[in-house]
């Protein structure tokens, strides 16, 4: 048999920022194709709601609340999971968000935000789980943007937590390869979220984004669920330290 398998049946997932948006597409999209899933945000409404979807699907979800800026709140949701499944084999870190500024405008106080919620919420997940999986092996998946790769509109506190997290990517894979730890990054281009609604909104930002878009469209949800579901599964075996961009073209799109 030379094809692997692109299931996660067996395995055990923990996606940040799942109550919504593309993490919530993302733990379902999981769940689909076969893992358990622990389920981690702030909102339990929202998290509950992840988790009655996974839970019509025949599979476990667990819902953890938790503010991911605050280690001690992290270290404990870890913590927690760990009595709830033998082990996690795959970290999705994917909460975010943003503040528009323009760089003259910035405060320290959205610098601070930001930099928390996208960037040091992925490092002390990393490290809280990264440190369980020295034994059992696992993946990361960092959930990073195109912004971390090329300039956008999004403001440069947004921008440099992406292009950090995509070296982080690169480090951690370095650091943990020799203990069966892959550890890799998706870099989305647009997609309709919460965060991204009101952008969308605006047909004039739209047809901005679709004309540098060489499929001519933003991408759906789903699109971003095979990418993740091929780097957790044995399809991804050999693959770690890398970004794979989901983004309909738009980062080779030259003149
Ligand atoms: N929507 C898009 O087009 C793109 C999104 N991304 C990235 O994808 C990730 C998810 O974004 P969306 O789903 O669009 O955003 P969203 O705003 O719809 O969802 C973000 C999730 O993160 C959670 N979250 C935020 N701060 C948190 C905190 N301090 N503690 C716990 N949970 C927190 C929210 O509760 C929510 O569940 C973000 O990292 C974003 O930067 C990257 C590229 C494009
Ligand atoms: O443009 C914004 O504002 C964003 O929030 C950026 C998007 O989430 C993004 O990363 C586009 O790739």
């Amino acid at each position: 048999m030379y094809l692997p398998t692109f299931r996660l049946d067996q395995t055990t997932a923990l996606v940040t920022g799942a109550g919504r948006g593309i993490g919530r597409a993302l733990a379902i999209g999981m769940a689909e194709a076969g893992a358990d899933v622990i389920l981690v945000a702030r909102t339990e409404a929202d998290l509950q709601e992840t988790a009655s979807r996974i839970e019509a699907l025949g599979r476990q979800a667990f819902v953890l609340t938790c503010d991911v800026t605050d280690r001690t709140q992290v270290i404990a949701t870890v913590e927690k999971a760990y009595t709830l499944v033998n082990r996690i084999d795959t970290l999705v870190n994917n909460a975010g968000m943003n503040i528009r500024s323009k760089a003259l405008d910035v405060t320290e106080d959205e610098w601070e935000t930001i930099q928390q919620t996208n960037l040091k919420s992925a490092f002390l997940f990393s490290q809280e789980v990264g440190r369980r999986m020295q034994d059992t092996g696992g993946n990361i998946i960092n959930i990073a943007s195109v912004a971390g790769h090329v300039a956008l509109r999004t403001g440069v506190v947004y921008a440099t937590t992406k292009a950090a997290l995509i070296q982080m990517t690169k480090v951690l894979a370095l650091e943990w390869g020799p203990k069966n730890i892959r550890v890799n990054a998706i870099g989305p281009w647009y997609f309709k979220t919460p965060l991204t609604e009101p952008l969308l909104a605006d047909p004039a930002y739209l047809k901005d984004i679709v004309d540098v878009t060489p499929l001519g469209r933003v991408g759906e949800l789903t699109e971003l669920v095979g990418p993740t579901v091929f780097l957790a599964s044995d399809a991804g075996s050999y693959i770690t330290g890398q970004t794979l961009f989901v983004d309909g073209g738009m980062t080779i799109k030259g003149f």
